[in-house]
């Protein structure tokens, strides 16, 4: 699990691809869901922009920011904390020079978990790839978003649970259904949260966002995402989609090494090849033809 406070994290401000009409609505619409205390889930294909999204969202919240990553090992004790170690007190009391008295003092401590901790200070959390973590460390959440208590199941502690903070509020992100790696979604906490997909990001939100990454100018940026999406297309859905991020590292190497992002240019289809050649393999199973169609793409830059 990963945890960060608002001041640690490090997405730069991402006002100019988020002015985007796009994004515009989906911030806005999610900002107004969680007002009104409703949490937001952002589902969709690996490399949409999830988490990128939901940190953002959360940090327009204006609290403290605390970041879950879900996974198989998550546990309820990761998430509400619990009793680690001890701590011991010797006093040893010679006052009197006859008289020897030691006093020992042995207690546990305890160690709140993140999710306390969120849920006691009324922060912002973003739990991303829920779906990853068990659905019995998941249901943790239902009393949470439901009832507004967390359940302080077996931490041995003398309260039976936490009120939930009036500002606590919560981002979900995660990959669709199909994915490996992924639990069914226990429908009730589907039932609890306000579900937007983001599968489709238009053209010029993804050359905004590669511009914005990797500070190349639109004409640029615009080539790269053409040729990732012509790749796509010519692997005619069979194989797993290129994200944006493959655009990123397309651009983010050209720019930093010096190549000229023009299909022509023999460096350029050696970088394309390399970051597109596995995902058309897995499609086409013909090495011949996936290097020849990503040549073909590349020229048409
Ligand atoms: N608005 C944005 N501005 C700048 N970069 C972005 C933006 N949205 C996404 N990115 C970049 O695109 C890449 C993919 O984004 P992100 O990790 O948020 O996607 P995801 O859908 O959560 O992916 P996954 O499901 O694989 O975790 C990252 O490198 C991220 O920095």
């Amino acid at each position: 699990m990963t945890v960060l406070k608002q001041s640690n994290l490090h997405t730069s401000q991402k006002k100019g691809v988020y002015e985007h009409p796009y994004y515009k609505s989906i911030i806005r619409r999610s900002l107004n869901y969680l007002s009104a205390g409703y949490p937001v889930h952002y589902t969709g294909p690996s490399g949409v922009g999830k988490t990128t999204l939901a940190i953002h969202v959360a940090k327009l919240i204006k609290r403290p920011v605390t970041l879950i990553t879900g996974n198989k090992d998550l546990t309820n004790e990761d998430l509400i904390g619990a009793y680690r170690g001890y701590s011991r007190k010797k006093l040893n009391d010679n006052f009197i020079k006859t008289v020897r008295k030691i006093e020992e003092n042995v207690t546990e401590d305890w160690v709140e978990g993140h999710l306390y901790e969120a849920v006691k200070n009324g922060h912002t959390v973003v739990y991303d790839e829920f779906t990853r973590s068990s659905p019995d460390t998941n249901n943790l959440f239902l009393s949470v978003l439901e009832e507004r208590v967390l359940p302080l199941y077996g931490s041995k502690t003398k309260d039976s649970h936490l009120r939930v903070h009036p500002d606590f509020r919560m981002v979900f992100t995660s990959n669709t259904a199909e994915y490996i790696g992924v639990y069914d979604t226990q429908d009730a906490l589907m039932d609890r949260m306000i579900s937007i997909p983001l599968n489709f990001i238009s053209m010029d939100a993804e050359i905004a966002v590669v511009m914005e990454r990797t500070g190349v100018d639109r004409d640029k940026a615009e080539a790269v995402v053409r040729f990732i999406r012509n790749v796509n297309q010519s692997e005619s859905g069979k194989g797993q989609d290129l994200s944006v991020r493959s655009s990123i590292m397309i651009a983010d190497i050209a720019e930093k090494t010096g190549v000229p992002i023009e299909g022509k240019n023999e460096s350029f289809q050696n970088l394309c090849m390399d970051i597109t050649y596995f995902s058309l393999l897995s499609s086409t199973n013909d090495e011949k033809e996936a290097r020849n169609r990503i040549i073909e793409q590349c020229k048409k830059i």
